[in-house]
């Protein structure tokens, strides 16, 4: 169990996001949604130990009732850009998390090149991330993310780069593997269809400063919901995040 408490994030101008907690279960995917700038990417940011650090903070983060370490080889983070290094090739960029787990590179590249099909990046392989799209280089940060089977996994808008279609195989693929290996996964999106596919349950903030303002579980299970289920729910998150835009 991951638990975040009180946490508060201050630029030296205002509060950013105020008293922000929630439980993560290793073996659930909670989503955080809210308008732009609520600071959604700064409490990952913080959980990841990359926020900056002219910014200061209260709170704590603790796993498994122990102060989370910053880096934690248990926790795996996509941030929203792709970061991939230029230098190295897609190959080598998606082996590197498991590299720095301690992974020879031939165990590293048996576990990654199997991921090049289903990712749609067959061929890319010895390319260089500045050779591909915006959306190739997207889902090669996804699979180095992903492939590292840590138990938990912090995804900020993984798939905002995807035209529709990548994006439902994505969203899909993510699904499967959840239900073979689940994880605990902190989900940043906009998009309230991957939202309502994806989570088990759904933390709404507020915009500035960024606080929860709805905890929602889902409890149908993923293979259960069907578009006129996931109808109402989206409905109601498109009201509470209006009523706070307004
Ligand atoms: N280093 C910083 N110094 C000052 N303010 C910052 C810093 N980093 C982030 N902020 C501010 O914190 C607020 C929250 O930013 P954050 O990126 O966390 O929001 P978000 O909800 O993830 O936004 P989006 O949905 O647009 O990605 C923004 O107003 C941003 O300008």
């Amino acid at each position: 169990m991951l638990r975040i408490e009180g946490l508060t994030i201050r630029a030296r101008d205002r509060v950013i996001v105020e008293d922000i907690g929630f439980d993560m279960a290793e073996d659930r995917v909670t989503c955080l949604i809210g308008p732009s700038g609520c600071g959604k990417t700064s409490v990952q940011k913080w959980l990841a130990g990359v926020l900056a650090p002219e910014l200061s903070v209260e709170g704590q983060a603790r796993r498994d009732g122990r102060g989370l370490a910053r880096p934690d080889p248990d926790l795996a983070y996509q941030p929203q850009q792709d970061a991939l290094f230029p230098w190295l090739t897609i190959r080598e960029n998606a082996c590197l998390g498991l590299g720095v787990a301690g992974l020879s590179r031939r165990a590293a590249r048996a576990k990654v090149d199997p991921l090049f099909t289903p990712f749609g990046l067959a061929g890319c392989e010895d390319l260089f991330p500045d050779q591909l799209s915006g959306g190739m280089r997207q889902r090669a940060a996804f699979l180095r993310t992903i492939v590292q089977d840590t138990r938990y996994v912090l995804l900020d808008e993984p798939f905002s780069a995807l035209d529709a279609v990548t994006r439902l195989t994505m969203q899909d693929w993510l699904c499967a593997r959840l239900r073979d290996r689940p994880r605990g996964v902190l989900l940043i999106t906009h998009d309230l269809h991957e939202a309502t596919r994806i989570a088990d349950r759904i933390l709404v903030m507020s915009a500035r400063p960024g606080r929860i303002v709805a905890d929602i579980p889902l409890t149908i299970a993923r293979e259960d919901r069907s578009e006129a289920a996931l109808a109402d729910l989206r409905t109601h998150l498109k009201t509470l995040l209006l009523e706070d835009t307004q």
